[in-house]
């Protein structure tokens, strides 16, 4: 099956699909990429998981005739952190680089981060992977990789939760449903909107003073307020505004304590061993946040500290840090090699 209109612009794209009625779907297909072998024991699968635009190409820049570089290429690839280990990235249910979001169903239902783990735990049985070696992610992916542990603990060995929380707070759902209402508002001028909106979330304030500070250029618009527009017209060259309100709201509904007797009870519930981590400069999902994550998980270490001047994006930028904290978590795998 093919992609849609973004195409599949390194040719390596996998879909799975799912027949069955899911959800309110007739059915539904994530597309996907892995990188590596699964060994004879399946025991060296590593789920990666994107945050909002993100997608399923982790990594590139490694194989000839890819022309995106990869969004964590610093993390895949030889003698990177998850060498020797079989990397799954699926694009998100709801998203629109290849999986079934309301780009194909323009009567897409309401989804939960709850019902986009579902769909990976189709794709996980499909891939023949029972337990996941580890579970990572940032922001909205590390959402999921909360949910995939408290949902399903017996098949996560190892999390890595970077820049994300349990449930999200009454800013980040007011932040978001600015979003929303830019929207649908304009559908043609509202994802550049959001887009703004976000990106001041996710840079922080002493950044985009010492970068920007009061300057304008030459056509009269502030440096900062050019730099908005840049980020605004690129994610609508590359997103969905449909899938974008979709992922928005799915994050806004994210409470992994919903009907499980709250977060810390089901925080409980995690029986992976666990790395949680946080920027000391993201303003958008503060560190109080992770400190919950890594108090209430049993086979938490101690929170650990990004430290940047980049904020919330940070875990996407300071590609050193998180590379030694997926090696801490899953030190080298010489099972495929
Ligand atoms: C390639 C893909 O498709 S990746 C798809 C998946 N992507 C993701 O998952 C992550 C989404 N991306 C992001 O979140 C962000 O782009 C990040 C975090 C990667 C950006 O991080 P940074 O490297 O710090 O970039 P930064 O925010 O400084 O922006 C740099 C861009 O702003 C532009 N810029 C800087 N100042 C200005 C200005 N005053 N006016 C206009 N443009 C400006 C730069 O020219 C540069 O442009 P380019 O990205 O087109 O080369
Ligand atoms: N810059 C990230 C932020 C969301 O965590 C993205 O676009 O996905």
């Amino acid at each position: 099956m093919g992609g849609w209109r973004f195409g599949d612009p390194n040719g390596r794209r996998k879909w799975f699909s799912h027949a069955a009625p899911f959800g309110g779907l007739p059915g539904f297909q994530l597309a996907y990429e892995t990188w590596g072998t699964l060994n004879a024991e399946a025991s060296n699968a590593v789920l990666v998981l994107h945050a909002l635009t993100g997608d399923s190409h982790v990594a590139g820049g490694v194989e000839p005739g890819h022309p995106t570089p990869g969004w964590w290429a610093s993390l895949v690839g030889p003698g990177k952190p998850l060498d020797g280990f079989f990397v799954v990235a699926p694009n998100v249910l709801g998203g629109c680089q290849g999986s079934t979001g309301p780009w194909q169903y323009p009567a897409f239902p309401d989804i939960a981060i709850r019902d986009q783990v579902a769909a990976e735990v189709h794709l996980a049985d499909f891939l023949g992977i029972e337990r996941w070696a580890a579970v990572v992610g940032g922001s909205m992916g590390g959402m999921r990789a909360v949910e995939w542990a408290v949902g399903q603990p017996a098949r996560v060995d190892s999390l890595l939760l970077l820049a994300t929380t349990a449930a999200a707070s009454a800013e980040q759902i007011g932040l978001a449903s600015a979003q929303v209402h830019a929207i649908k508002a304009s559908p043609a001028e509202g994802l550049g909107i959001a887009r703004r909106i976000a990106h001041i979330s996710y840079r922080s304030e002493q950044e985009l003073q010492a970068r920007f500070g009061r300057d304008r250029q030459d056509d009269g618009r502030f440096e900062v307020e050019s730099y908005l527009d840049h980020h605004a017209a690129k994610l609508t060259r590359r997103f969905d505004a449909a899938s974008y309100v979709t992922l928005t709201e799915a994050m806004n509904s994210h409470d992994v304590g919903r009907g499980r007797g709250g977060v810390k009870a089901a925080l409980r519930r995690v029986q992976a061993r666990a790395l949680v981590a946080g920027v000391d400069s993201d303003r958008l999902y503060p560190l109080a946040q992770q400190r919950e994550l890594a108090a209430g998980i049993p086979g938490a270490d101690d929170l650990r500290v990004i430290a940047s001047p980049y904020g919330h994006d940070a875990f996407l930028i300071e590609s050193e840090q998180v590379g030694a904290l997926v090696r801490e978590l899953v030190p080298a795998h010489s099972g495929s090699r």
